[in-house]
């Protein structure tokens, strides 16, 4: 299969921060991926720079082959698709949809607008004139319609409700099946898009912590439970990725799957599943321990 993107220690620097720090990795053509992290981990900086908007500071990055800045043949075959994203107000939403047309080789015009007829767009309204969610949805229709090579959509769904975000996430199944292309896609909501995506790309202070298919990243971890005295002599030798008292005997730890389960269970611990969701968030805890932590030190003063 061919690599569309590859990036080899990539940095992106503003003053001393390095908002991307030597990040590598490769995305394969016709895949799907989530790029997850949390606020400021350096989603929006990454995406911007594999659409060629942006300039790296150092490192390798290179789109179909080409480094994308400032590139016509990369930004010709990807479309970069976000809430900002700002059409003049002299159009209306129509004519926007006729221009894209003008402007995507592989623009599906069928396709806009059947999108527009069933989100309920009146054809001759102003982009400017929609609601948040609604300017997402129209965002994001351009972005389908457009079946660029390389869809990079971050953060889609911002302001779209949940029944919205559903049909979202359904058309562009549907759309991938119909027409595959490399998409990926920057969220805060895995858990929404898990049955969507065959790989997730976690990054964290701009670097790689993870990169897998999503079927792997479901079987990646396993959460221990039970008295603390068990859990934390179970856990001794294991690779622990999170972990935190549930009170003063009890205790809670999540630990890499490469282990027999039986043996757990024998010393009375539970043994639990981890969804990708929650293991996204505690391979990035920034914190030791939660935020219930918080509220017992404030009691406790
Ligand atoms: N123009 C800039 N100047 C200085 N720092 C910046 C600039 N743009 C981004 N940053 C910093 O780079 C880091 C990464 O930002 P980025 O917007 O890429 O994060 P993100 O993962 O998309 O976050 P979010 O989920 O909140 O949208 C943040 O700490 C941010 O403050």
């Amino acid at each position: 299969m061919n690599v569309v993107v590859e990036c080899n220690r990539l940095v992106k620097q503003y003053g001393n921060f390095k908002a991307l720090d030597e990040l590598t990795f490769s995305l394969k053509e016709n895949t799907i991926t989530g790029l997850i992290g949390r606020n400021g981990a350096g989603k929006t900086t990454l995406l911007k720079i594999l659409a060629g908007f942006w300039r790296e500071t150092a490192g390798e990055v290179s789109v179909f082959g080409k480094r994308p800045f400032n590139t016509l043949d990369v930004s010709m075959n990807v479309i970069f698709v976000d809430d900002m994203m700002s059409f003049t107000n002299t159009l209306t939403l129509k004519e926007i949809l006729d221009e894209a047309g003008k402007f995507y080789p592989n623009w599906d015009h069928e396709l806009a607008l059947g999108l527009m007829d069933y989100f309920q767009f009146h054809l001759n309204h102003n982009h400017h004139s929609l609601s948040k969610g609604k300017r997402s949805t129209f965002n994001m229709i351009v972005g389908l319609a457009a079946k660029c090579p390389l869809t990079i959509l971050d953060e889609p769904t911002t302001g779209m409700d949940a029944a919205v975000r559903k049909d979202f996430y359904r058309a562009l199944l549907k759309d991938y099946l119909n027409s595959p292309r490399t998409i990926v896609i920057s969220s805060h909501h895995l858990e929404e898009m898990e049955d969507l995506l065959e790989d997730v790309l976690l990054i964290d202070g701009g670097k790689n912590i993870l990169h897998l298919p999503i079927d792997d990243l479901k079987e990646y971890a396993v959460a221990l439970s039970g008295k603390s005295v068990a859990v934390l002599q179970a856990i001794e030798k294991k690779e622990v990725l999170y972990k935190q008292n549930i009170d003063a005997d009890n205790c809670y730890a999540v630990v890499r799957n490469d282990f027999s389960h039986d043996e757990m269970k024998q010393l009375g611990i539970g043994v639990v599943p981890v969804t990708p969701n929650d293991l996204c968030v505690y391979l990035t805890n920034q914190t030791k321990g939660g935020i219930d932590d918080v509220f017992n030190k404030h009691k406790s003063v």
